[in-house]
């Protein structure tokens, strides 16, 4: 994460582009990424039988993100060799998504599995998700398990509504709680993330009486990038003043967005130089960072199909 009083770092998992060719800089030998995603726009539609509720939303993968490290063992052990705090190992994503895997397959061999967190929780970055969708697409080809991605989204569906998008590693334009996806071609794009000093419970969000629950559907094949809100920003905005706050400072240099259920914000420049003016103003007790938006996800080649 870069502040305000310095330089954009280029991280391990920051990508640029160059004349027009996207550069993926992973300076990390045999580290496997976890991008973090933008919810373009987000809305409610409607809600199922079980509560969940009914969306249509853009997923768009940048270049900043979780790197994790897998080191297959000849035994059955899952191992987190960094826990997150207040995430008992067994609960978190990785573990979980390792788990799953062994049930599905029967495979006898175990792992053990760092990650270098760099994603806010509860931050509408899709920060857990990604570090499982990204466990799922690494065991896979390090335990040569030869599952098809289409199974593996599936197996994700069961881990959270945010999995399957990771594994089908194209961004998306998706509907029904986000697991029925159709790519998107987006223009090159640098986005200006602000990180808020809180965590918000996606749970939390979705069961407020105030959300607005009644969005009328678009029509998916004409959707235009910049068109659409987040029907949660009202939410979250009303509940978390420090979000709040930073929605409206970046409102004054352009058009800027909740992601997800919060708690970060953003906004969309053409190129790094126009985002950077911005970020070089950022007050003094904000922390944020740049990241281009990524065609696609940076495993995406590690499954056919
Ligand atoms: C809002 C979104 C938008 O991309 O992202 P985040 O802000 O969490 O990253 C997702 O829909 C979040 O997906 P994810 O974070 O995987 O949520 P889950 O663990 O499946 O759900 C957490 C809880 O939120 C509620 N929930 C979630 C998704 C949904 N479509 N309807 C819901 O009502 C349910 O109460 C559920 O128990
Ligand atoms: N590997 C993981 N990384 C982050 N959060 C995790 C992980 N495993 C489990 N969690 C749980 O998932 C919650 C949501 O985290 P995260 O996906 O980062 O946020 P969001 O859904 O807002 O994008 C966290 O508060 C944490 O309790």
């Amino acid at each position: 994460m870069t502040t305000a009083s310095a330089a954009p770092a280029v991280s391990p998992f920051s990508a640029s582009s160059s004349a027009g060719r996207e550069v993926t800089d992973w300076t990390w030998e045999s580290v496997y990424p976890a991008p973090a995603k933008l919810n373009l726009f987000l809305h409610v539609v409607g809600r199922r039988a079980d509560g969940y509720h009914c969306l249509q939303t853009a997923f768009r993968f940048v270049g900043h993100g979780d790197g994790l490290r897998f080191t297959p063992r000849d035994d059955e052990q899952l191992r987190l060799v960094t826990p997150l705090p207040g995430v008992p190992p067994e609960r978190d994503l990785t573990i979980r998504a390792a788990r799953l895997l062994q049930a599905e397959t029967g495979c006898r061999r175990g792992v053990d599995i760092a990650v270098d967190k760099r994603l806010p929780m509860g931050g509408g970055l899709g920060g857990g998700s990604s570090d499982a969708a990204t466990t799922l697409l690494a065991l896979n080809h390090l335990w040569q398990l030869g599952l098809s991605r289409q199974r593996l989204q599936e197996i994700g569906l069961a881990l959270g509504a945010d999995v399957p998008v990771f594994v089908f590693g194209e961004n998306a334009f998706a509907e029904g709680v986000g697991e029925e996806l159709r790519p998107l071609s987006l223009p090159p794009a640098c986005y200006l993330v602000i990180e808020s000093p809180v965590e918000v419970p996606t749970a939390l969000v979705f069961s407020a009486p105030d959300l607005v629950r009644d969005t009328p559907p678009l029509a998916p094949a004409a959707w235009q990038p910049g068109e659409g809100h987040n029907d949660l920003e009202a939410v979250v905005v009303a509940r978390f003043p420090a979000v709040a706050e930073r929605l409206t400072w970046l409102s004054g240099f352009a058009r800027a967005r909740m992601t997800g259920s919060g708690a970060c914000v953003f906004a969309e420049f053409a190129d790094r130089a126009q985002a950077e003016v911005v970020w070089r103003q950022m007050p003094a007790h904000f922390s944020g960072w740049l990241a281009d938006g990524l065609s696609r996800h940076p495993l995406h080649a590690l499954v056919e199909g």
